[in-house]
């Protein structure tokens, strides 16, 4: 009978996931006790949401196959620490670092970090944000902390400002802006370094760094002083922006970082009265780039009133309405760029955080 249920649960294989549910090793455990059966599974990926889905399609069918009265599914999320490919020391504490970066500036890589770096967190996992934006540095707001400062402990160490249950630091709650915009590049990526190393970020199982927009030299510097495992780019429809996201994804496979894909911002207008959708940038291009690079197209987000006005407000809309249609987009791209991630390289053992970290 445990063989039949293997069977239905190797049957589970989303289309972004290498391996089915029990190749890949993610069922730990099955019992049966008293005609109930235990199913104990565990993700080395955030993706609590996969519960639901696990429930939904598989419930039913091993209660059909099987003389059980009752499905009792144990459900963990254990992330792995992905090897990083380009070389740079690990932080203490952090198992991945995700880059958000975009070929220009204005296409939403900023709101679209913050929105994702809460969906990883609503999907089970410890995040941290770091905005590594020197010129432009939106999280503070984004985040509704302006003014805020992290907390300075042992005179050199910082700890970081949480919000919204994910922690982050910013060079916007260290320098006033004006003073950060005149920095030249080594300036700049050193400032950026002691956020990096400075911040006693804690245990994260991510943390997302939103990078200065653009591909030039200092965007360069800092995707290679970073311990990035892995990029997602941020586009718009327009072909301009296409052209800028094409060289960003060229950029990151100099320096030998993973893309795990495209994000396409602003995809498509969803009109806040009636609900109508419509293409005003046209369609299709974030999956021919994604197509022309062999990576994946993993997400769109519609341009909506809702997800400015909640972005003015410092209340994301991931978690002012985290259980709407919009958070549910950003939960599933999250939930995409994570499993992507852990199939896309080895898992190694994390490096351990201690106060003296
Ligand atoms: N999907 C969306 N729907 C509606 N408004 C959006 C969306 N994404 C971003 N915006 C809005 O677009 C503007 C630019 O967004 P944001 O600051 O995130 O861009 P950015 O690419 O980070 O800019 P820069 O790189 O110049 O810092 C903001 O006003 C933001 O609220």
């Amino acid at each position: 009978m445990i063989e039949t249920v293997h069977q239905l649960l190797s049957e589970f294989k989303p289309a972004s996931w290498d391996k089915d549910l029990v190749s890949a090793g993610f069922v730990k455990k099955t019992e049966l006790i008293d005609r109930k059966l235990h199913i104990y599974i565990q993700l080395p990926f955030a993706g609590l949401t996969w519960e639901n889905e696990i429930q939904e399609v598989l419930d039913e069918r091993i209660r059909q196959v099987a003389d059980i009265s009752r499905v009792w599914w144990h459900f963990d999320i254990q992330v792995e620490t992905i090897a990083r490919k380009n070389g740079v020391p690990p932080i203490a504490g952090v198992k991945n670092i995700i880059a958000v970066s975009s070929g220009k500036g204005g296409v939403g890589k900023s709101t679209t970090a913050v929105n994702l770096a809460l969906a990883l967190h609503q999907e089970g996992a410890k995040v941290g944000l770091l905005d590594a934006d020197i010129y432009g540095p939106s999280i503070p707001m984004l985040l509704g902390k302006a003014g805020a400062h992290p907390e300075i402990i042992d005179e050199k160490h910082m700890r970081p400002v949480k919000a919204h249950s994910v922690v982050c630091n910013s060079i916007g709650f260290l320098v006033p802006e004006s003073e950060a915009a005149v920095w030249r590049g080594p300036m700049a990526s050193k400032a950026l370094s002691q956020i990096l190393y400075d911040t006693r970020w804690g245990e994260l199982d991510y943390l997302v760094v939103d990078l200065p927009p653009g591909t030039g030299d200092i965007q360069l510097t800092i995707a290679q002083q970073v311990p990035t495992t892995a990029a997602v780019v941020i586009t718009t429809p327009q072909d301009l922006a296409l052209i800028d996201a094409r060289k960003g994804i060229a950029m990151f496979e100099k320096v030998h970082i993973p893309v795990l894909g495209i994000i396409e911002n602003m995809s498509y207008h969803i009109c806040s009265k009636c609900g109508h959708k419509e293409k005003i940038f046209g369609e299709g291009g974030g999956s021919k780039v994604a197509e022309q690079y062999g990576i994946e197209l993993l997400g769109q987000i519609p341009l909506h009133i809702h997800i400015r006005e909640q972005s003015d407000d410092g209340t994301p809309i991931v978690v002012s309405d985290p259980n709407g249609k919009l958070a549910a987009t950003y939960k599933r791209i999250a939930r995409k760029i994570a499993s992507s991630l852990y199939f896309s390289g080895k898992t190694e053992p994390g490096t351990i955080f201690t106060v003296n970290s």
